[in-house]
């Protein structure tokens, strides 16, 4: 499968924020868009979802284009920034309302045992976000956009996730946004930045440097 967004155009109010932006992802290669606070990242992954209307954007599924909103197909799913399960649903409740096994996820993540009948927002944050992330990782949809995965999250469980992020994408087209570089820099089979309202296909990290992301010093200390 290949999902191509192409052409957006986004502006608030007066306001460019993106301009003629081109990103493809395929099934079995991470997608991920590095970038600098407020280039328009969530915007971009909110644009494919459908959520947020813009100026002009086209999105296609194997060449033909998505005439509704993605979401409206069934074939998508969106981790936010934000929570998105009801606070007042239990943990057990939350796996069987997305149908996820429980037992499967205790596999990987054994801590959460104790938290069973918690409700989701007697978790942490970084927990209730493990959650949240692991129901869209192992859910149907067919693409999968990822709002920081990372964020908020210890480096163990990280690993944890993708490691998830790696099975998945063997049959589902994930595109993610991180600021945690240097895991989305392990897990991206295809890297763009967004610079100047514009995307660029990443070539390796020099190219982050030259696009304003990183630091030389940073560079380094990722190829060391
Ligand atoms: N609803 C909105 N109304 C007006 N401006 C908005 C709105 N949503 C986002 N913006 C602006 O659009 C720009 C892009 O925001 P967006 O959240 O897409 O950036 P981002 O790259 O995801 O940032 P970050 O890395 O900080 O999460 C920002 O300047 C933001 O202030």
């Amino acid at each position: 499968m290949i999902l191509e967004v192409d052409n957006v155009e986004l502006n608030f109010d007066q306001t460019s924020i993106l301009q003629g932006i081109y990103l493809k992802a395929e099934t079995q290669k991470v997608t991920c868009v590095l970038g600098r606070n407020g280039c328009g990242k969530s915007s971009l992954l909110k644009i494919i979802f459908g959520s947020l209307k813009p100026k002009y954007s086209l999105v296609r599924l194997n060449k033909n284009p998505i005439t509704k909103k993605f979401f409206q197909t069934g074939l998508v799913n969106y981790l936010p920034q934000h929570h998105y399960i009801p606070k007042e649903v239990s943990v057990k409740k939350a796996f069987q309302l997305y149908s996820c096994s429980w037992e499967a996820f205790l596999k990987d993540f054994d801590s959460f045992l104790v938290h069973k009948n918690a409700k989701i927002n007697e978790l942490s944050g970084g927990e209730r976000r493990i959650i949240e992330t692991y129901l869209v990782l192992q859910s149907k949809a067919k693409v999968l956009l990822l709002d920081e995965p990372f964020s908020n999250i210890a480096p163990l469980q990280i690993e944890k996730i993708k490691q998830i992020i790696q099975q998945q994408k063997e049959e589902k087209i994930i595109v993610l946004t991180d600021h945690f570089y240097e895991d989305v820099l392990e897990v991206a089979d295809v890297l763009y930045t967004i610079h100047h309202k514009r995307s660029h296909l990443i070539k390796d990290e020099n190219d982050l440097v030259n696009f304003g992301y990183l630091t030389s010093a940073q560079k380094a200390t990722i190829q060391q």
